[in-house]
């Protein structure tokens, strides 16, 4: 029996619970937020196309009660606030900081052993936090940022390409930031053939900006950030961690002196399976990736710089 909990019952939250469920990823679905009767509804509603759907996984949601959530093998962390147009994701490092860090305590109090995926942001730097406050293992607690924005970049890619999201390979490492992301143009292929002998230059800058700026994009349409992507991005992770699966997937992992840095949680791609992060993969960076790597892991450090400032940790 596979459990999986889901804190944040909000856009990202309900969708990525929705996944679970009708892709039948988990056996066991709870849904957790501290808004009265909205997990509750969220799960109730979904369950409710489960025979339209074809599908039967165990759902509950409840109210803030960490209990129904014991025993769990993944816990999902969405609740927090998301960003209004015209914010970066670091602006909410302040209302945010303080709800992950009360929502890993409660959750490791029922479910010691969980893997456990931070999706709340400013993600990075919420997974720092996370993972220094819990003391766990870094396996055990990391950040989905890269699944989501090597998605949005296959998509940016597939438009300019004319071609299937599905059949271009590409990956975009570093922070989870506007600024701080790194779409491998370089390493980036459709069907083998390196996408830099398909696209002009200007057509594959505009491919890494407009990835940099999805989030901000998706935001300013619709008045608060994305869910669908994102929710479906933190499922696809759970599947890989639920099934063994060890996909290569860019996470957000505590480097040890892997790409030339400590003390920090940035965006890598690594092996995702039943432990959680079971192997950080080593990029053969050039000297202009290996630059802006750096750069990303500065801007990110400066983020977690603000922990202590706010008292966080
Ligand atoms: N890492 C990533 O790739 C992405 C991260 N995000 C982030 O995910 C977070 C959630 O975004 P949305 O779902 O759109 O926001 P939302 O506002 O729709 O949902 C957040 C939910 O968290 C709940 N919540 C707040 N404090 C809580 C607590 N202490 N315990 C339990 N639940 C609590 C709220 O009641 C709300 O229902 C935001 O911080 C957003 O920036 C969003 C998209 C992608
Ligand atoms: O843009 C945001 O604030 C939410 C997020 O992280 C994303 O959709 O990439």
């Amino acid at each position: 029996m596979s459990k999986v909990t889901v804190v944040g019952a909000g856009n990202v939250g309900a969708t990525c619970a929705n996944v679970i469920a009708t892709r039948e990823i988990a056996d066991e679905v709870v849904l957790l937020d501290i808004k009265e009767g909205v997990a509750e509804g969220k799960m109730l509603d979904i369950f409710q196309t489960a025979t339209l759907m074809d599908f039967d996984t165990k759902l509950t949601g409840v109210t803030n009660d960490y209990a129904a959530t014991a025993g769990s093998d993944v816990v999902v962390i969405t609740s927090g606030m998301p960003r209004k147009p015209g914010m970066t994701r670091e602006e909410l490092i302040g209302v945010n900081a303080g709800i992950v860090s009360s929502v890993v305590e409660n959750v490791l109090k029922y479910s010691p052993k969980a893997i456990i995926l931070i999706i709340s942001n400013p993600m990075d730097t919420m997974t720092y936090l996370a993972l220094k406050k819990s003391g766990l293992p870094k396996n055990q607690i990391f950040g989905m940022g890269g699944a989501l924005d090597t998605a949005r970049f296959k998509c940016y890619l597939s438009k300019a390409l004319n071609a299937n999201s599905n059949e271009i390979e590409g990956m975009v490492i570093g922070g989870h930031g506007d600024t701080t992301m790194i779409p491998l143009a370089g390493k980036a292929a459709y069907k083998g053939i390196p996408v830099t002998e398909l696209l002009s230059k200007e057509e594959l800058d505009k491919v890494v900006a407009d990835t940099m700026v999805g989030g901000a994009t998706l935001t300013k349409l619709l008045g608060t950030s994305a869910w669908y992507a994102p929710g479906a991005a933190a499922a696809y992770v759970v599947e890989s961690i639920i099934r063994d699966q060890k996909k290569v997937i860019v996470s957000c992992t505590a480097l040890d002196g892997e790409y030339g840095q400590k003390d920090i949680c940035i965006g890598v791609p690594a092996v995702i399976g039943k432990n959680g992060v079971e192997k950080i993969l080593s990029l053969n960076l050039t000297a202009d990736e290996k630059a802006l790597f750096e750069k990303s892991a500065e801007a990110v450090r400066k983020t977690n710089a603000v922990l202590k400032e706010i008292n966080a940790l």
